[in-house]
């Protein structure tokens, strides 16, 4: 299906390393194929699914064979009432046989597709945890979240009907045919005359159609993320009165998005009927070359009935079949984003392996770019363990890319970086992450309990543990005074909190984690005088004998550093403690002078 050459061009991530096994041919498998290599312990249930699903097939074919004996015994003068009412109940248990199967096999199919697509489900979000944070972070939330949920979600009916009725409704069809060529194979090929002008049709439909299904999705994928971005903007939007404008675009979008769906329909509509018209209709050269051939001898009246009713019988099924084509092409188009997104690059890690016991950090020769863009240009330094260093410089001159890197949040691209003398590649992301505990200006807060917020950096711990924690945080008062106390939930990314108090917080929850190394990144960038004192002093208490990385606009916080690296424009201008610096006379006291004048102006 030509699906798979748009899904596999659309990939975005398609300059990517690979993570799954190509075929050695470099074609994807076909979608189904694909969703079925990922049924795993499920293959089992989708088998049975599909033997139910053939014998519900019989059943519902059954009656068409006993049709041909009553018609049969019309014919030859059997008059006998009782034969006719054996074979109407003989009918009417195959109809509870053929509702029993499938019953049955939808059943099954039902059952496995969702575990199966659960599973898919789970290994795009365990996905998104081994790429880097850019590659992450470059999808809209709304396109992930489409994929993720609703696109696989949207998958459940077709996978599920697929597999089992796909199979049974082709294999029936191809055994009735082969029994009618076995009766008289000029009856067998007439049934097959109206076969190539529906495919040919049926293919015209599924080649020229997948561009408008395409659009279809990607105009969705824009109304989803105008959506997620209004609802996400609406403060910015309502400040800065662009509620007119914000709403026309949206509006904008779902015309366009409804559109699309409308051309795309439009386009297949009349192939389709057609298609569905002409394929099945097996009786329109059967009846003439019938009556032909009876008419010239070489064909039996028995017969050429039987074949007529079977004829019928060949149509249901068919239909079913030609019904799932714009199945396909949406199964196509979702399983190549599904794909694509499994398919993307990681973190070179390894699953296994131990982490260093020292935790001495030394970057070496490290180069990084976003996209195009190379941001750091050689950066060098070595951090002991337990020592307290800073990184100071102009803003976007690249301090939070360092400290992205060194928490091993994105790989650099060129140089090393090693913990413990080894290199960081090395060493697996978990016990590696362990290492760490990251407070940055923006923490994101989840929307549940502000226990269970701040316990995120120590499941383990217990109620008076993160009580505990919080007093030392400077943040026990506050909690308490909120409506349920530990028990008040956040909100949405912890949107009913300050600013201040989600960063007390997210210190906690740091604190809790006991990592030897400590990343503060702007960590009291909203922090009050009063509170950042207190703050200081709790964050002197989670860095007691551990490696502290401090980013700061604000100078004073870090003067007792044992070191401080200046960094600009993705370099490092100096280095030294305070006085060094000072003694120095360069960037960095330049940088101090406007910190103290700032500070007496105020
Ligand atoms: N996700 C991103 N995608 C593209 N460019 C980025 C991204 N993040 C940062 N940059 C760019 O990289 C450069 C370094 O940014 P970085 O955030 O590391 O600077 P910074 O020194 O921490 O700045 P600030 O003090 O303002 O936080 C800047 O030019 C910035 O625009």
């Amino acid at each position: 299906m030509n699906g798979e050459m748009i899904e596999e061009g659309k990939n975005k991530w398609n300059n990517s390393r690979p993570t799954e096994n190509p075929r050695h041919d470099g074609k994807a498998p076909s979608p189904i194929l694909w969703a079925l290599s990922q049924t795993g312990s499920h293959k089992r249930e989708y088998v049975k699914s599909v033997l139910f699903a053939i014998i519900g097939v019989a059943f519902s074919l059954a009656p068409y064979f006993v049709m041909v004996e009553i018609v049969d015994g019309l014919m030859s003068g059997n008059r006998d009432f009782s034969f006719y009412l054996g074979k109407c109940l003989i009918t009417a248990l195959l109809w509870i046989g053929r509702v029993l199967f499938h019953s049955l096999s939808t059943g099954k199919s039902h059952a496995a597709t969702f575990a199966v697509l659960g599973e898919i489900r789970k290994r795009c979000t365990e996905k998104l945890l081994r790429m880097p944070l850019g590659a992450v972070q470059e999808q809209s939330s709304g396109a992930l979240k489409s994929t993720i949920i609703e696109r696989i979600d949207s998958m459940e009916t077709t996978l599920a009907h697929i597999v089992p009725e796909f199979t049974a409704n082709l294999l029936i069809p191809l055994c009735i045919l082969l029994y009618i060529f076995s009766l008289d194979w000029r009856m067998g090929l007439a049934e097959l005359l109206t076969l190539p002008i529906g495919l040919v049709s049926f293919a015209v439909m599924m080649g020229g159609s997948q561009k408008f299904y395409e659009h279809a999705v990607e105009s969705t994928k824009t109304l989803n993320n105008t959506s997620v971005e209004y609802i996400g903007g609406i403060q910015v939007i309502k400040v800065f009165g662009k509620t007119k404008s914000s709403y026309a675009r949206f509006v904008k979008d779902a015309y366009e998005a409804a559109n699309s769906y409308i051309s795309w329909m439009r386009y297949y509509i009349l192939p389709m009927t057609f298609s569905l018209a002409v394929m099945p209709a097996t009786l329109l050269p059967v009846l003439p070359i019938g009556g032909i051939l009876v008419r010239s001898g070489t064909l039996s009246s028995n017969h050429f009935v039987m074949i007529l009713i079977l004829s019928v019988g060949l149509v249901t099924p068919l239909i079913t079949l030609m019904s799932y084509g714009d199945d396909f092409q949406t199964m196509g188009t979702i399983m190549g984003e599904v794909r694509a997104l499994l398919n993307a690059p990681e973190m070179e890690r390894p699953k296994e392996g131990d982490s260093p016991e020292k935790n001495d950090l030394a970057l070496r020769d490290v180069h990084f770019s976003y996209k195009e863009k190379e941001v750091l240009h050689g950066i060098s330094m070595e951090i002991p363990e337990g020592s307290f260093v800073a990184l100071v410089g102009p803003s976007g001159s690249g301090k939070s890319t360092i400290a992205r890197l060194i928490a091993s949040l994105w790989d650099v691209e060129k140089g090393d970086i090693f913990l413990g003398g080894k290199d960081i590649r090395e060493i697996p992301q978990e016990l590696y992450s362990e290492k760490f505990a990251f407070v940055s200006q923006d923490n994101f807060l989840f929307n549940r309990s502000v226990r269970e917020n701040i316990r995120l950096g120590n499941p383990a711990a217990t109620d008076s543990e993160v009580e505990e924690v919080a007093r030392k945080a400077g943040c026990h008062d506050f909690i308490l005074s909120l409506e349920k106390g530990y028990d008040t939930l956040v909100g949405n990314a912890g949107g009913h909190l300050s600013g201040g108090e989600r960063q007390r917080i997210s210190i906690a929850r740091a604190m809790l984690k006991a990592a030897p190394i400590v990343i503060l990144d702007e960590a009291t960038a909203y922090t009050d005088p009063e509170n950042e004192a207190l703050i200081q002093r709790s964050v002197s208490k989670l860095t007691e004998g551990k490696t502290l990385i401090v980013i700061a606009h604000r100078l004073s916080t870090i003067v007792d550093a044992d070191k401080i690296f200046v960094i600009e424009d993705g370099r490092i201008n100096d280095s030294g403690t305070h006085e060094e610096l000072l003694s120095r006379g360069g960037l960095y006291s330049a940088m101090w002078k406007a910190h103290e004048e700032v500070k007496d102006n105020a």
